[in-house]
């Protein structure tokens, strides 16, 4: 598929995502990885629900420098990281959905395990309920160097599949291309509205 194909199908997940209220205000970035050396990454401090393709800024993944000279997201930094250390990682959804964030403060531990749940097959390589899907949950932080180095140091132990949370503050995720990122995204919210119900109901 074209850069400018995927380019559209990632403006159309923002579209999307505004749609359904998972980036409220300016809350959210996007981005698309061009090559090994490139990513095209949402503007930052604009509403993501109502984005064109005018609004993603090429950024060069090694270095996380902007050629052009504008402003891409403040998050910037994790999602270069991700291209880094993931090569199949195609395009990245940050989010801040009121599921997202109130599980992530609901849960003490430094991970979401999720299991039982058919829709946990939704996700890259999940074949059975039965299995435990890990989703590592990280302490916010203003600096994002800061945070970027803790997760790659968790990275570099190990293996980070489909996304991370960010206690407080929402879900990263990404797949190989838009449709698969959008995939992941809508069932990891559809499995933590579920884990945050099922913690409700048992006072877990
Ligand atoms: C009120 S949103 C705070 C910043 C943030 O977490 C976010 O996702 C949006 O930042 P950006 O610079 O990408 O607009
Ligand atoms: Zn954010």
């Amino acid at each position: 598929m074209t850069d400018d194909t995927q380019l559209m199908q990632l403006v159309a997940a923002c579209h999307w995502i505004g749609s359904k209220g998972w980036a409220p205000a300016t809350g959210g970035n996007m981005s698309l990885r061009q090559d090994d050396q490139h990513c095209l990454l949402s503007e930052s401090g604009k509403d993501k629900g109502t984005l064109s393709a005018e609004d993603f800024i090429q950024v060069q993944i090694a270095t996380n420098h902007v050629p052009s000279g504008r402003k891409p997201s403040a998050e910037t930094g994790l999602h270069t990281l991700i291209y880094r250390l993931y090569p199949e990682a195609g395009a990245i959804l940050h989010t801040h959905s009121v599921n997202a964030t109130v599980l992530s403060r609901v849960v003490k531990h430094a991970a979401i395990v999720l299991q039982g749940y058919e829709m946990q097959k939704t996700l890259r390589g999940q074949h059975s309920h039965l299995d435990a899907v890990t989703i590592p949950l990280f302490d916010n932080h203003q600096d994002m160097d800061a945070l970027a180095q803790r997760i790659a140091f968790f990275a570099s132990k190990t293996p980070i599949n489909w996304g991370f949370l960010l206690r407080g503050h929402g879900l990263t995720c990404w797949g190989r291309d838009v449709s698969e990122a959008r995939r992941h995204l809508e069932g990891l919210e559809f499995l933590f509205q579920c884990e945050l119900q099922r913690r409700q109901r048992e006072a877990l």
